[in-house]
């Protein structure tokens, strides 16, 4: 399958319909899913010519943490429901691609078992904070036992969104047999559900920080305010998301919102991103308008649900391949030589 919408649509013939909806669906009438996409097809690349530059080299390193290439694997929920080995499968996956999976709260596998299925794997553990502090704590230690390397903490989700689609569908729950699995404070007997709380606030992100030596990354900023209030409660990255359109609906897709955010934190910190990239142009793109790296959340469930850890491995090298026959082609080194003069607005 050469293309990532090829993964798709297999996925589309494997997976339940209820479970596809939910991994392909977003919030309201899916303004925010469709202009994630849409928003990169507006966006022309200006390729330079005779420029010498040989094959490109395409690792990143982020908040210490080395990657083969600037994709990474963003968080999404419920991995069992698309491949029996869940995120196992997506984790071993990541690992042969070299780059570091960002392991969902809401995973159906532990986040202790994802690292011992995948030795070498580079994970960091993406947290909701719960109203909780002293169980949102033990989850916190949980994953920097297993080993994770940085806290990728939600702030778009004080509560959740709304899916009119999973409502008609009726999905609601995981089925038998299936859990959040690192919802639970050491004791798997002690599982909870999710609580999304619109009570989280700056204070949270600095009790986190004294919590923990992790580095946080805060996921779900789209307001230049909010990036430069992030920089004064010291975070160490910024991950600008819309929660792949599945929160607020009619948020502006995000590689628009990218440049005024980049200029905001002013390099003072890395700058990641999410939503609709599905080609190696449009990972170019983002760079080019100042991420320092991306993450990819469905074409990776797409993968997974086409042919398990394979189907995860291929998304990935194909996206690793994408990205570096478009740096190619324009003419680049590395993705650090990406600025802004390549990119068009059409
Ligand atoms: C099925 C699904 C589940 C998700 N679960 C989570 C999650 O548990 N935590 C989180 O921070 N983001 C979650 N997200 C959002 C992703 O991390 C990411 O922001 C989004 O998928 C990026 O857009 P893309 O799917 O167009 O690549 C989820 C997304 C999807 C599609
Ligand atoms: O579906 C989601 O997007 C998501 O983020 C989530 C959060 C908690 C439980 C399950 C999914």
């Amino acid at each position: 399958m050469p293309a990532i919408r090829d993964f798709e649509a297999a996925a589309r013939d494997r997976l339940d319909p209820a479970h596809y909806d939910y991994f392909a669906g977003g919030a309201g009438d899916e303004v925010t899913v469709k202009a994630n996409e849409a928003a990169f097809a507006r966006l022309a690349l200006l390729p330079r010519v005779l420029r010498g530059a040989g094959s490109p080299r395409l690792g990143v390193t982020l908040l210490g943490s080395r990657a083969a290439m600037p994709v990474l694997v963003a968080p999404t929920a419920f991995h069992r429901l698309a491949d029996p080995e869940g995120e196992k499968a997506t984790a071993r996956a990541a690992a042969a691609a070299e780059t570091i999976m960002i392991v969902s709260m809401a995973a159906t596998v532990a986040v202790e078992d994802v690292a011992a299925a995948a030795p070498g794997a580079t994970l960091w553990f993406q947290l909701y904070v719960q109203p909780d502090m002293a169980f949102t704590e033990a989850v916190v230690r949980r994953a920097e036992k297993a080993g994770c390397a940085a806290l990728v903490v939600t702030v778009d989700s004080p509560a959740r969104g709304r899916r009119d689609q999973d409502v008609r569908n009726g999905f609601e729950d995981l089925p038998e047999g299936m859990r959040c699995e690192n919802l639970h404070d050491g004791d798997p007997e002690s599982v909870r559900p999710i609580d999304m709380s619109p009570a989280i606030s700056w204070e949270h992100v600095d009790l986190l920080r004294r919590m923990t030596r992790l580095p946080i990354v805060l996921k779900g900023v789209t307001h230049p305010a909010d990036a430069r209030l992030a920089l004064d409660h010291g975070v160490s990255a910024l991950y600008v998301s819309n929660h792949g359109g599945r929160q607020l609906d009619t948020v502006p897709a995000t590689v628009d919102l990218l440049p005024e955010i980049v200029a905001a934190v002013g390099g003072a910190v890395p700058v990641l991103m999410d939503g609709g990239i599905r080609r190696g142009t449009d990972v170019v793109k983002a760079m080019a308008l100042g991420a320092s790296a991306v993450a990819v959340g469905r074409p990776v469930i797409w993968g997974l649900a086409a042919g398990g850890e394979c189907g995860v491995a291929r998304v990935l090298e194909l996206l690793r391949d994408e990205v570096e026959h478009a740096l190619t082609l324009c003419g680049l080194a590395s993705p650090h030589d990406l600025e802004p003069g390549l990119v068009r607005r059409c």
